[in-house]
């Protein structure tokens, strides 16, 4: 049994540039946005797996004792797990009933579960039994990295419970955060999970949730950025759903097909994210307006970019020409085909011109609000430092 009753929470994220084009390589920006994702875990007392999840309206609970026949029978490495282990996903899939072809949001939270569960338990002299619930303010599946937010809380509290990690301590904190070196191995294993969701993630969206802030991340190797100026961005999202796991299988079939036409926009894309990258750092000493026209002109070239490897949606077009008829400048972000868009704002922007276009896309059916971006990554919490909304959904299962 476990003994031990923790919340851990992690931010959603938002690719500035280079989504798609990190999945084969290139460099991405990728700031965390301040939603985030909660979880609760408690110690059951009845040999019983409870999992929660009322934003993707999946409940289940199993006896530890039906679960035990599918642990792996030894332990990963975790430093070296460049795939999936394909034998226990596969028993997952036939325990659970899902075929190569489930890949509704409730079927892929609890693959991921599972499959973070009994691998990181492999070992354990027995199967642990608890309640995890978990709650997010992000919307899943729109682009703001909620498959990784979810995937770093699950390998969080997992490896905490199983003693990998240490638990960091509250003392009189109301939140506190990992060791470095803790730190990776959650993102390892949060990895994993963004690929039973994922199929073939970059480790961006789960680098963002574990370490925050603003990122540079190129094929596994991330670099905060700390030279650079506070942004103002508009987060929109459109409502259209999608599915990451669709849109990434979908350009890598388009760069099969056509590798000399679309492996020159990749390129294009990194050339994007590092000019980017130089130009906000130059923007952290003085930021002119010509910095400004930069950053814009490199998200309308961006934005034409993802609808040349096709990843666009009119719902986004419309959201760019809503913007622009403001003078603000907008793309997707995230996987794309509907789901969110950012829009920089200029720190002058007047706020009758951001009213007026919050307004405008909220006619539209859109939702539209300010955010702010590079917030913590992962983080313990004590029970005091929870609002009363969070804690209320928690109780309320
Ligand atoms: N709060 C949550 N509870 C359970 N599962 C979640 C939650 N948030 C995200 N997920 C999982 O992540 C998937 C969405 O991931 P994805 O398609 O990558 O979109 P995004 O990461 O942009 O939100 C959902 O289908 C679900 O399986
Ligand atoms: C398209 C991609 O670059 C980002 C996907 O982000 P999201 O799941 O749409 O939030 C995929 C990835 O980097 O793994
Ligand atoms: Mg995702």
């Amino acid at each position: 049994m476990c003994n031990t009753e923790l919340i851990v929470s992690a931010p959603g994220k938002a690719i500035l540039h280079g989504e798609h084009a990190v999945v084969h390589g290139k460099v991405a920006l990728a700031v965390s946005v301040n939603l985030r994702t909660y979880l609760r875990l408690q110690p059951n007392p009845d040999g019983t797996i409870r999992l929660q999840l009322p934003n993707v309206e999946a409940f289940a609970t199993w006896d530890v004792s039906s679960l035990q026949p599918l642990r792996p029978p030894c332990a990963a490495d975790p430093w070296n797990m460049d795939k999936l282990d394909s034998a226990l996903f596969q028993r997952l899939r036939d325990f659970a009933g899902f075929t190569e072809e489930t890949l509704d949001t409730h079927s892929m939270a609890v693959l991921a579960f599972l499959y973070i569960y009994l691998s990181i338990f492999a070992e354990s002299r027995e199967l642990p039994s608890f309640t995890v619930t978990v709650w997010s303010e992000l919307p899943p599946g729109a682009g703001l990295g909620s498959s990784a937010a979810f995937s770093v809380c699950l390998a969080a509290a997992m490896l905490s419970v199983q003693g990998s990690v240490s638990l960091p301590p509250l003392d009189t904190e109301s939140t506190a955060r990992w060791c470095k070196q803790d730190l990776e191995l959650i993102n390892m294993w949060a990895f994993q999970g963004e690929k039973v969701i994922h199929g073939t993630p970059s480790g961006v969206d789960n680098a963002v949730a574990t370490w925050g802030g603003i990122l540079r991340y190129r094929a596994g190797n991330i670099t905060p950025l700390s030279r650079v100026p506070m942004l103002r961005i508009l987060l929109t999202n459109t409502k259209v759903p999608r599915s990451t796991k669709l849109l990434v299988a979908g350009v890598r079939d388009k760069i099969k097909k056509f590798p000399s036409i679309m492996g020159p926009v990749l390129d294009s894309i990194d050339g994007i994210s590092i000019t980017c990258e130089q130009t906000l750092q130059e923007m952290a000493g003085h930021a002119t307006p010509e910095h400004y026209s930069v950053l814009e002109e490199l998200m309308d070239i961006n934005q034409h970019h993802l609808d040349v490897i096709g990843v666009g949606h009119t719902s986004v077009d419309h959201l760019c020409r809503i913007t622009l008829a403001q003078g603000l400048h907008s793309k997707l972000t995230g996987a794309g085909g509907g789901g969110c868009g950012i829009t920089l704002l200029r720190p002058g922007t007047d706020s009758l011109v951001v009213q007026s276009v919050i307004l405008e896309l909220k006619d539209c059916g859109y939702d539209c609000w300010e955010t702010s971006i590079g917030v913590p990554g992962v983080q313990l919490h004590s029970m005091s430092s929870m609002t009363a909304d969070v804690l209320s959904v928690f109780n309320s299962y």
